[in-house]
């Protein structure tokens, strides 16, 4: 039956098609009026940089060099990073490339699996450890949203679908190595902001982090530039360590312009999240990027973002706040609310760190 493009199970509501159904019906040659923008996206804010601007690069191996001048010249350029681009790649990071590959084709088999297979995992709540969807929050979504993803928590206990039968074990073997590289990028960051490096391991309890694997798909699109993939958003946790198969589609806003990432081969793309910004009081800014699409090819990003642990609340370092003259430009949230919240919304710029703001009086 033609249902097997369809997800949903409420007979009295319209059944929403995952964009991949979509993309693989046969003669789609335009955008269905769902995922048409009215005003096209890229138009309505800043202009695409036409030049070859140059992300910053962090060689993990320096960073964790046992040459104290070696890893304080590598945090010095990550504190420089996390100023100017909140971006960042990470190379020489010792997770194996045949790992990062496996780890996307697994994935990739997930989305292949029947529409009914992938419902299974649809999740009824944003804090159910395994969902799969459409768009990024399709009950809000004005305009549906060119991507389907699966986000599945990782830690501090692990989740994974049964389906493909190799993603658990990829899953759990990847997740953990990146948990590594982030703990280490972690306290490299509080160092860089003048803090003890394990400070912010402790005030986030690291050990209990939240860390969600989100697979995005971005099937190939009639008319790309009517389209999103993702809108403009910064990520909510720590740090997030990005993966994709090779095609371009992510977006950094960068000195008012959206700059166009092209990681170089068997790198991390690594971004700063909104409570890396709470906890140096708003000294690194977690940075706004987006996912656009295209007509030729499916791209697959695979973003592990690390994050505090549930019941952890977040403010800002005291160091931050000694002066006396500082006041906390956030309210502490405990971690769980700030995800519900960012979740259960529309992804929408940095309105969920906004609503924690504090506004001089
Ligand atoms: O697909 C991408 O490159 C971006 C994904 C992303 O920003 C996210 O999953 O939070
Ligand atoms: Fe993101």
């Amino acid at each position: 039956m033609d249902g097997t493009a369809l997800i949903g199970s409420q007979p009295s509501q319209p059944k929403l098609t995952s964009v991949k159904a979509l993309a693989e019906a046969p003669g789609l040659s335009s955008l269905p009026s769902s995922h048409t923008f009215p005003i096209h996206p890229n138009d309505e804010q800043l202009p695409v940089s036409d030049t070859n601007e140059s992300i910053p690069t962090v060689d993990f191996s320096l960073l964790t060099s046992s040459n104290p001048d070696v890893r304080s010249k590598m945090i010095q350029e990550l504190g420089n990073a996390c100023q100017d681009w909140g971006f960042f790649m990470v190379t020489n990071h010792g997770v194996p490339e045949s790992l990062v590959n496996e780890m996307i084709e697994a994935c990739r088999q997930f989305f292949e699996l029947t529409e009914e297979e992938k419902a299974e995992y649809e999740g009824k709540h944003v804090l159910d450890p395994i969902r799969s969807g459409t768009s990024f929050n399709a009950s809000v979504d004005k305009v549906l949203y060119w991507r389907d993803y699966l986000k599945i928590f990782q830690h501090p206990e692990f989740h994974s679908p049964n389906k493909p039968p190799a993603f658990r074990e990829i899953a759990m073997e990847y997740s953990r190595r990146v948990r590594q590289v982030a703990k280490e990028l972690i306290r490299g960051i509080s160092q860089s902001l003048g803090l003890e490096d394990h400070y912010i391991e402790k005030a986030v309890n690291l050990e209990n982090s939240l860390q969600i694997m989100i697979a995005n798909l971005y099937p190939p699109c009639p008319q790309p530039k009517l389209a999103m993939g993702l809108p403009t958003h910064s990520d909510h946790g720590l740090v997030t360590l990005l993966i994709q198969n090779g095609i371009r589609g992510l977006q950094v806003q960068h000195n008012g312009k959206w700059v166009n990432v092209d990681p170089i081969p068997n790198s991390f793309l690594a971004n700063i999240g909104d409570h890396v910004e709470i906890l140096g009081n708003g000294k690194y800014k977690s940075v706004l990027h987006r996912a656009v699409v295209n007509n030729r090819d499916v791209r697959i990003s695979i973003a592990l973002s690390n994050g505090p642990a549930l019941d952890s609340a977040i403010s800002p370092a005291s160091k931050f706040l000694e002066d006396g003259r500082s006041p906390p430009a956030y309210r502490a949230m405990k971690y769980k609310e700030y995800v519900e919240l960012q979740q259960s919304n529309k992804l929408d710029g940095k309105s969920c760190l906004e609503r924690i703001r504090n506004t001089r009086i």
